[in-house]
């Protein structure tokens, strides 16, 4: 990307979103990485809330009990997109949220508005003034609407579901048929949060590298940079 103007870069809203395993975490680390701006993962922070009400006792398909308690843990997101972590009341779960009995409990738990209540006013302190890369379900719509650039990431269900089972859940390789099932279901049980916003760029990376992704990206904040002292 050509050099852009450092005061503009600082403010910029990056928006990734799109189904799981369509490369949005990988292209919004690697974004930032490039671009020298924060990342913001949020479906880690829906994770961080799963796994503390699996070790809190609550059970994830208890929408009231989850409404009244989803305030108790306490959860800190580092933006750093060289060593992303969060942490649930100082507990370090980086690792343990990327578990298949998290992966598999974690719709039920962000489809309870209360929790997504408090998470987006979380998540947009988070992007403050922006200079940011934020990926998830509903960031262009939702979180931040006002964005500078919109990406829709898709690919190819097939494709998906063979680039997570080759990296595995947690460290365990998978097969691809279970992996491409688990996907289905938890795109089918996210699609009410999953919106892609009418002005964003849909990306099918089905037959792109990642590096080319990250080109593509961005190359389209290098093209709205100019506007985001407008905003
Ligand atoms: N363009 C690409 N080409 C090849 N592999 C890719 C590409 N993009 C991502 N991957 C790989 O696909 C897997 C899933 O990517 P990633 O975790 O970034 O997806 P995601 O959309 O954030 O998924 P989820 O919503 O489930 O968290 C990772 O192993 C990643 O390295
Ligand atoms: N903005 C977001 C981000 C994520 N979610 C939900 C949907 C996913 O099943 C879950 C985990 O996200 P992932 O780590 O797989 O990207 O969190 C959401 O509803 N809104």
């Amino acid at each position: 990307m050509e050099a852009a103007d450092d005061a503009d870069l600082r403010r910029i809203v990056v928006a990734i979103d799109g189904p799981s395993g369509s490369g949005k975490s990988s292209a919004a680390r690697g974004v930032a990485r490039r671009l020298g701006l924060r990342y913001l993962d949020t479906g880690a922070m829906y994770r961080a809330v799963t796994w503390w009400a699996l070790h809190a006792g609550v059970a994830v398909d208890d929408a009231d009990t989850l409404a009244a308690r989803c305030g108790e843990p306490v959860i800190e997101v580092d933006t750093d997109p060289t060593a992303p972590r969060v942490t649930v009341d100082g507990i370090d779960v980086s690792r343990p949220i990327r578990s298949r009995e998290v992966t598999n409990a974690v719709s039920l738990v962000s489809a309870v508005p209360a929790v997504r209540q408090r998470l987006i006013a979380r998540q947009r302190e988070l992007i403050g003034d922006g200079g940011i890369v934020v990926e998830g379900r509903d960031i262009g719509t939702v979180v931040a609407p006002q964005a500078h650039v919109k990406v829709f990431l898709t690919a190819d269900e097939d494709v998906r579901a063979r680039r997570r089972a080759a990296e595995g859940l947690a460290g365990m390789r998978v097969e691809v048929d279970l992996t491409r099932r688990e996907m289905a279901r938890r795109d089918r049980l996210d699609s009410k949060q999953m919106m892609k916003a009418s002005d964003a760029v849909v990306l099918d990376t089905t037959d792109l590298d990642l590096d080319q992704v990250i080109d593509e990206i961005c190359a389209l904040a290098n093209e709205r940079v100019g506007a985001c002292g407008q905003r």
